[in-house]
Parts: structure tokens; sequence; C-alpha cells
């Protein structure tokens, strides 16, 4: 707020008055806030009086409004202020008097304001100015005021030097200028600021005044304040009074108005509360109506039925009520002592049920146990036969191999005795086991030893297993024989060809071999069968196109030939059946007394298996030889005539020159006869050494034939006896070429 506010211009005070008394708070506070300053005398922003005249300021820049009533003092300031407007600056009365009037060595009197420090720089700037200069404008000022009757604001201050000489000071423009008594007007000293304070305080005019509002308002106890404020107000204490009074109510109000507030805001959060109480309570009612509708239906039911159990009553005629038994007190002991008996037993038997039930735990218990280690124990035992069984087997397999290695070395023989099924009751045989057969005649048994006894049971498959490690030695280059003996009708002819549906060992060895060919991949194999037979000791080729065509037999060393006999080539088994059924229908098959179909001729089948090594180089010559003998027969017996009398002749003479054969080399005779028939002549290679030969001895069990079964299983054990050396291998060797160096 600036100094030069005119108290002269009506409207621009009206304008300012609100301004002021605004700002008349503020200028209170920073007066209060600013304390401690230079001299330690009050801060206070300049609101000074506003003086017109130059020694003798007196009009006060506070604005009279029209028609506002005043108090006494102001009314007379109003009337200077019209004294002033027609007269010019004149001293004033008393008051005025009082502010005037020296008090400090006779100097002019004023009204002192307190200037902070922001007043240096109005000073500083007053040192470097022309003191004439300023003088000039100072008068200046004062005229032109005059001449345009324009107020210029000029602030009458009093300055305290702590020489102790009250200084009368004017200020205008931001120049500050002092009454020296010889020089007049001079500018007001920089360093003077330091030397003293502007004051007021000590004007009774004042100090009268701020008593006066303290008085009033005993709240204010703050006179720098006070003297602000008056300050404000041009030293008017009513109206400061009345500001002062307002500020209160405001801030009385406003201290209300915030209590109310808070108040009501307190208000507000309880009714929140009561709201929600409110709609609770109106749930528990809404819940409460609803229970007591409930109730209420409930009770109407009741009712109901109530009433409809007093209408059945009365409509019934009234129960009679069963009469009361008669007590009988004795009885009713008995029946008491009878109940306790009956629990003590109960409570026993309970007990004993209990006790039995724990002993049949614990038995359960231990059969349990017992049932484990019998399990675990049957685990055992099942594995341990296994392993018995797995060793029993091992030890078979390496027995028979030693024995085949043994009979190999030393060449025997091996025999095989099969027994036909039995077509009467009466039988002359007994398998006791594997190895051995009984032949019983005449209430005696004679026991009989072979490699291999096959009982009337045994399939065509059993018995041909036990050829197969015999004949398949013929794919490795052996000569292999296996030769079929026996009676006539003993079984000879089913054990070699057998029925079409279940066949014999020729067309299961054949389909063997052909097998093994087939899975010898290295190897390429060729496989050659020729049938012939020995009719009346001539031969016949079975699978040439005319088998009557004479063959002779061929010795060349050790080897024997049929020069001309057909060789057909087989490959799959289609080819064997049809070579069989080729040889079958070309055979001499007659009917006689002891067998309808008959053979009357040997049948000699071999194979020739030729396998070439294409990566050794090695061919291998095998044969094998299988041999359906014709039967022996009496001629008693078969009673053969004519042609089957000389088939029979043939067939007996040639079976005892095989026997012949087998004696000689039983016997290790220098001479074998094997020239003596056709038969042992064309067997020679199979018997004289380097092969392996098997002979089947075909058995009936008849009883009635037990003198022919006795002599064919004595053939066989004696032929067991025959050593032919040990087998050879036929293979030779390709030579090798440069290339396949
Ligand atoms: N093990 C057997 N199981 C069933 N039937 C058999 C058996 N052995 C032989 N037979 C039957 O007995 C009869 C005579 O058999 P087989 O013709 O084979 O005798 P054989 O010894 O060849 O006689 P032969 O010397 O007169 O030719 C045939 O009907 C044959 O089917």
């Amino acid at each position: 707020m600036g100094s030069g506010a005119s108290a002269s211009d009506p409207k621009r005070d009206t304008t300012e008055e609100t301004v002021t008394r605004e700002q008349m708070r503020e200028d209170a506070a920073q007066s209060t806030s600013h304390q401690g300053d230079r001299d330690g005398g009050e801060r206070i922003v300049r609101r000074d009086s506003v003086i017109q005249s130059e020694n003798h300021p007196v009009v006060e820049d506070k604005p009279i409004e029209s028609g506002e009533t005043n108090t006494e003092e102001t009314e007379e300031d109003l009337k200077q202020d019209q004294k002033s407007q027609s007269q010019g600056p004149v001293p004033d009365d008393a008051s005025r008097d009082e502010i005037c009037s020296p008090e400090v060595s006779g100097k002019p009197p004023s009204v002192v304001v307190d200037v902070d420090s922001s007043e240096a720089s109005i000073s500083e700037k007053e040192g470097n100015e022309d003191p004439e200069e300023i003088r000039n404008s100072f008068k200046t000022t004062s005229n032109e005021s005059t001449i345009d009757n324009e107020e210029v604001p000029l602030a009458f201050e009093s300055f305290l030097h702590r020489n102790g000489i009250l200084y009368s000071c004017f200020c205008q423009h931001g120049h500050r200028m002092y009454v020296d008594e010889s020089k007049g007007l001079v500018p007001f000293p920089m360093e003077w600021y330091d030397e003293g304070r502007f004051w007021e305080m000590n004007i009774d005019f004042v100090t009268q005044r701020v008593k006066k509002v303290m008085e009033t308002l005993p709240g204010l106890v703050d006179q720098k304040e006070i003297i602000a404020a008056l300050r404000q107000c041009n030293y008017d204490p009513d109206e400061v009074m009345s500001h002062l009074e307002k500020d209160r109510m405001i801030e009385d109000l406003k201290q209300k108005l915030h209590t109310k507030e808070n108040e009501l805001e307190k208000l507000f959060q309880r009714n929140h509360y009561l709201e929600q109480d409110s709609r609770y309570l109106a749930d528990v009612v809404q819940h409460l109506n609803q229970r007591v509708a409930e109730l209420e239906a409930d009770k109407q039911e009741a009712r109901e039925k109530i009433r409809a159990l007093l209408n059945r009553r009365s409509t019934k005629a009234p129960a009679k009520l069963p009469p009361k038994p008669s007590v009988d007190h004795e009885h009713l002991r008995q029946v008491s002592r009878l109940t306790h008996e009956l629990n003590v037993s109960t409570k026993q038997l309970g007990s004993t049920v209990r006790h039995a039930l724990v002993d049949l735990q614990n038995h359960f218990q231990q059969l349990r146990e017992l049932v484990e280690k019998m399990t675990e124990a049957e685990q055992h035992r099942v594995l341990e036969q296994e392993e018995v069984r797995s060793l029993y087997m091992k030890e078979a397999l390496e027995r028979k191999t030693l024995y085949n290695k043994l009979l190999e070395l030393q060449g025997n023989i091996r025999v095989f005795c099969r027994c036909r099924g039995n077509t009467s009751s009466n039988s002359c045989l007994e398998v006791s086991s594997e190895q051995e057969i009984v032949v019983i005649q005449k209430g005696g048994k004679k026991k009989l030893n072979f490699d291999r006894v096959y009982s009337p049971n045994s399939t065509q498959e059993q018995v041909f297993e036990g050829t197969v490690p015999i004949i398949t030695s013929c794919v490795d280059g052996y000569n292999v024989c296996i030769l079929a003996y026996g009676q006539t009708g003993s079984g000879k002819t089913y054990t070699m060809m057998g029925p079409k549906n279940n066949p014999g060992v020729n067309i299961r060895s054949i389909r063997e071999l052909l097998s093994i060919c087939k899975n010898r991949e290295n190897v390429t194999y060729t496989l050659k069968v020729s049938m012939l037979e020995i009719y009346n000791d001539s031969l016949n080729d079975l699978l040439a196109n005319n088998p009557n065509n004479h063959l002779d037999i061929r010795t060349q060393g050790k080897s024997v030939t049929v020069p001309g006999l057909t060789q057909v080539e087989v490959k799959t088994e289609d080819d064997i059946l049809h070579i069989m059924d080729m040889g079958e229908k070309n055979r001499k098959i007659a009917s006689t007394k002891m067998n309808i179909e008959s053979s009357r001729s040997h049948l000699i089948l071999t194979l020739t298996v030729v396998g070439a090594d294409g990566l050794s180089g090695v061919t291998s010559h095998g044969t094998l030889t299988l041999c359906d003998l014709a039967g022996s027969e009496r001629i008693s017996k078969t009673e053969a005539k004519g042609q089957r009398l000389v088939e029979a002749a043939a067939i007996n003479k040639s079976l005892t020159a095989l026997g012949q054969v087998f004696s000689a080399l039983k016997c290790n005779a220098i001479h074998v006869p094997f020239r003596n028939s056709k038969l042992t002549h064309l067997l020679q290679p199979c018997l004289c050494g380097d092969a392996k030969a098997c002979v089947f001895v075909n058995v009936s069990p008849d009883a009635r034939n037990v003198v022919e079964t006795l002599s064919t299983l004595q053939f066989g054990s004696s032929i067991r006896q025959v050593a032919l050396g040990k087998a050879t291998q036929h293979v030779t060797s390709t030579p090798t070429t440069k290339q396949d160096k």
C-alpha cells in the first residue's frame, strides 16, 4: 500500500477505503510479525497521515462520507477539512495542536511513523540527489497542488535521534526531508537511519487513543497492533474499534460456523448410522412379520387339527380301557431272576465269543502265515523243479549228443522198435520203457533193448523226430540209410510212407531237408529223388515212364550206382507229393492173407543232396536212402501160391541175404556177402562203413505172431551190435581261381 493516497480525493479514497479496511488486518499482522527489526522498534508499513501544508501538516487522508455520523473528533476533522479547502493549510484545533505541539526540544509536533528497512532504499536515493532539487520539488509539488487544487500526498513524520532531538520529517514521492531550525527543509541523511527511529508511541495523542481502544476492547493487548489499526484509520479509535469489533465478530462467526459445520458433519454421520440401523431394523421387522405369519398359519392348522380330533372323539364311542392285569409278584420275581441269569449268561456268552473270536483270529493269522510260507515254499519248489528240469533237459541233451557222438565213433547201426496197434485182444508185447520192450511168450517174458521203442500209441511225428538228427546229417554230406524191417503186415509201409493225411518218414524227411536247405542262405542245394523197387530180384524204376525197363547195378570202387535210374529234382512239397504218387502207382502191391495191401517188393527211395557253398567253395554230396523192405512171411501162414509164392520166395531170399550181411558185419568178417542179392548189393554203400544207418524193426503185438515178432526183435537187437565204422563226410573243394586268390 503506497503512501501516495490523496486525502482530498473523495472518490479515490472511497475506492481505497475498502482496500484499506481489508488490508488493515494484514498491516496489523505484518507489524506484529516484523517485530524485532531495527532498534527493536515496530515495523509497520507506512500508511501515513497525509499532510497538505509544508510545515503544518494537518489534513488526514481519511474519507468522510456524507451523512455519516461520526465521533466528535471526526466532525472536527471534517470542519478542518472544509477550512483547509477554503483557506489553505492552517494550524488545526486542539487535537491537531496536540499533534503539532513540540514535545521534545520545542520541535514541531508530528505524527510518528516507524519505517522499516525498505525506507533505506528511498533514503539512499535521497542521499545521491541534490538537496536543492529535492527542496524545490517539495515546493513545486506544494505549489502545484495549491494551484491545481490537487492534494499531493505528503507524509508528516517525526524522527527521534539518539542525541535526544526529535525532528519533524516530511516524506513525499519517496523523498524524505526533515526540518532543520537553521536550514529549513533538509534531506534526511542516510546515516540517521542507524542513529534513531521514527516514533509515535510517545505522543500522548496516540497513547491516549491506544488506551481508549484497549479499554473498550479488553481482549486487545497488543499496542503495536492497535497503533497499526489506528494508523490505518487515521487515528480514529472509534473506527478502529468498529473494525476490530467487526473482525472479532467475523472471527467469532467463523468459529461458530466451523463448530456448526463440525456438528453438522457429526449429525450427518449419526444420521448415516441411524439409517443403517433403520434398514437393519426394517429387515428384522420384516423377518419377524414373516415368522409371525408362519406361526399364525401353524396355529391355525393346529386349531383345525384339534377341532377335527375333538369332532372325531365326540363321534366315537369311548374306547374301553383294557383291564389291568393282575400282578403276580412271585411270577415277577422268577422272571426277574431269569432275566438276571439270562443277562449273566449273555455276558458270559459274549465273553466266550470274544475269546473265541480272538483265538480264531490268531488261528487265521497263523494259517495265513503258514499259507504264505507254503506259497513261498511252493514257489521255491517250482523254481527248483524248473531248475532241475532244465538241468535234466540239458543233461539229457548232452547225453544224447554224447551218445550220438559215441555211435558215430563206434559206427553202430541205430535200431528203433515200433509196435503196431493191436487188432486182437491178445497182445504179446509190453513196452516197459523208451528203450525196452518185453515179449510175452508161453508165460515167459523176454526183454529186449533198442535205441528207442515206440509204443502202438506213438504218433508219426514222434517216430520221425527220432530220425531227424540222422536224416539231416545228409545235408552236410553224409550217407544216411533208414531201413524198415519186419514181418508182413507189421507196419513198415505205414512207418515209411504212411497214409496221405498222416505221412511217414519218407515225406517228412524230404520236407525237412527242403526246409533246411532253404534256410541255409550261403549254400545252394539240389535235391534229387529216385525211386526203385526190387521185385523178384530185379530192379524197377518207379519214376520212369516205363517201370519195367531193365536196370543193372554198377559198382565202381565203393560207389554203387544204377545207370539209367530216373532222378527227379524236388523243390517244393508239391514235387514230393507228386513223386510219391508216381512211385506208389508203379509199385507192386498185392493182397495177401496177412495184409490186404502187402508190398511184394523192396522199395528204395534215394534222395541225393548236393550243396554248393558259394563262400567256401565246398560242395557236399549226401544221400538219404529210405528203404521199405518187403515183409518176411511164412508161406504156411500167408498160404501164398503162384506168383505170390514166387514173390515170397524172392523176398525171403533177399531178407536172408540181408541177415547174412549183418551177421558178417557183426562179426567183422573178412568177406561181407553184399552181392548175394540185389538188395544187399544196392545197400552196400549204406552198410559198408562210411554211412549212418538206422533200422526200424516193426513188430505186431498180436499174440498169434509172437514167434515172428520175437524173431524180428532178436534180429534187430543183434544188428545193434554191428559196427559200421566212423561215418565220413563226402565233401569236395572246388579249385580256386586266380581271381579268387
Ligand atoms: N502204427 C500203426 N498205426 C495204425 N495202423 C497201422 C500201424 N501200423 C500198421 N498199420 C496198419 O496195418 C496194416 C499193415 O500195415 P503195412 O502195410 O504198413 O504193413 P507192412 O509191414 O508194410 O506189410 P507188408 O510187408 O505186407 O507190406 C495197414 O492197414 C496199416 O494201415
